[in-house]
């Protein structure tokens, strides 16, 4: 194995893949085939700016296992983004797919780029020109791509139209979260939110936060963007408060509650920090973290919880949206706290689970309602949601570990059932 080509990111990573190994009898095949990527494509996109000048831009699409079925994950536009990023991630999709139990093996891609600094016409020739850079790899049967931080539906939309011309033919299904309009699935807007939603609620009892009479429930969301704004609206119509939340640009504490409308609009004009309104107060994004709450929701970038933060969080239950906001340092001491900290690959599945359900419709060409979508998400959630509290209870270990078991004993299961393994041996 290529230990040294690995990043600090996609070690991190890897320890959590140690730590569920020693709860299995695992075949050193798996250590073996899971200890790295399959493959990491990395390209120099070309192109053409709007004042008629050139420029380059780095690129990755990384298929890190596709034991379970062709590589699934999302595309992130981000200037910070680098290949080791992008392979970490690519590892928590193969293990979130094999949570799911979605015939799916785990992919991730990325441009190193400032989206905010490019004009429409110039983000959707970027777009096309990362599916012509990586053509050869993404494919309905073999890796498809999603949105992921700074890339939505109209991406989705042009990565599909891009990838059909090269082709000859409309071919939906290569990725998905694509506008409706171009088959992508009614739910998946806030699939993530939504899958989250149902588990904290389904789990609401076994975790302590359960509606009752009388009890205030209240919820911090780090990360105001697409899955956190959805996860914020989904827990104010179940009765929690929210009392913080933040974006890259600021934060605020509303003990009383936020008005959304009053926040979407204060986000549109610069920042949910410049919220205003009645209790309403501005405060560094680190003190939300230490505001008086029952859950604590990161639905911002990795590594936002972090061993200089940790000490601040008093929620009982912490529900990452985000994927990796809590580093492991931190996660060792909240576990020791007695805090609940359901884990990425469970608690923000619900995007992947719904674009599944978009891949299996573009296959099929038999379109489903929404609440159709809806159901079968819950179940879902509810299904592997009950599977991980079972392990948690019967091996006496945390969500998260419990998560990592679960996903690796499937994975291992397939890796054994490709069957090689026996053939050189007595
Ligand atoms: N959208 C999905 O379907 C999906 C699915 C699974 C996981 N995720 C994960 O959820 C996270 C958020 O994704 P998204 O799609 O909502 O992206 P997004 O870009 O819509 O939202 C990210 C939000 O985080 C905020 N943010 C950035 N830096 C911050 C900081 N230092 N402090 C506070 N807030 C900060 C941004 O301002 C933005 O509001 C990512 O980790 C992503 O990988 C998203």
């Amino acid at each position: 194995m290529l230990d040294d080509e690995r990043g600090p990111l996609l070690r991190q990573a890897l320890s959590r893949l140690d730590a569920a190994a020693a709860y299995l009898d695992l075949d050193q095949d798996v250590a073996e085939k899971l200890g790295a990527p399959r493959e990491t494509l990395k390209a120099r996109l070309l192109i053409r700016m709007d004042d008629g000048s050139r420029r380059a831009f780095t690129a990755w699409r990384c298929r890190y296992d596709d034991t379970r079925g062709p590589t699934k994950g999302g595309i992130r536009y981000h200037p910070a983004s680098t290949m080791d990023e992008v392979e970490a991630l690519a590892f928590w999709m193969t293990f979130k797919c094999a949570v799911m139990n979605l015939p799916y093996g785990g992919g991730k891609g990325a441009i190193r780029v400032d989206p905010h600094g490019l004009s429409r016409a110039e983000l959707e020739r970027l777009s096309r020109a990362y599916v012509q850079a990586f053509a050869g790899v993404i494919g309905p049967e073999r890796d498809i791509p999603a949105p992921d931080v700074y890339t939505d539906a109209m991406v989705m939309g042009w990565m599909a139209d891009e990838y059909g011309s090269l082709t000859g033919a409309p071919a939906p299904a290569v990725v998905t979260g694509k506008p409706v309009a171009l088959g992508g699935s009614l739910g998946r807007g806030d699939a993530t939110a939504r899958g989250g939603w149902y588990l904290l609620r389904h789990l609401a009892a076994r975790l302590g936060v359960e509606d009752q009479p009388g009890r205030v429930r209240r919820a911090i969301v780090q990360g105001y963007g697409n899955a956190g704004r959805h996860m914020a609206r989904l827990l104010a119509s179940d009765g929690w408060t929210i009392v913080g939340v933040s974006d890259s640009r600021g934060a605020v504490a509303a003990p009383g509650g936020i008005d959304f409308d009053a926040l979407d609009a204060a986000k549109a004009r610069g920042g949910v920090g410049l919220l205003e309104g009645p209790g309403v107060r501005r405060v560094d994004p680190d003190e939300i973290l230490a505001l008086d709450a029952e859950l604590l929701v990161p639905a911002a970038l990795e590594e936002m919880i972090h061993a200089g933060n940790v000490h601040l969080i008093t929620a009982p239950v912490v529900l990452e949206l985000a994927n990796g906001p809590v580093t492991p340092e931190a996660d060792e001491v909240l576990t020791a706290r007695g805090i609940t900290v359901l884990p990425d690959i469970l608690a923000n599945a619900g995007g992947v689970t719904v674009s599944y359900f978009e891949w299996v419709q573009n296959r099929q060409g038999w379109y489903w309602g929404e609440a159709e979508v809806h159901e079968r998400l819950k179940a879902a959630m509810e299904r592997e949601g009950d599977a991980i509290g079972d392990r948690v209870a019967a091996l006496g270990i945390d969500w998260r570990t419990a998560a990592y078991v679960h996903g690796l004993a499937r994975l291992a299961d397939a890796i054994a059932a490709h069957g090689t393994q026996t053939d050189f041996r007595g």
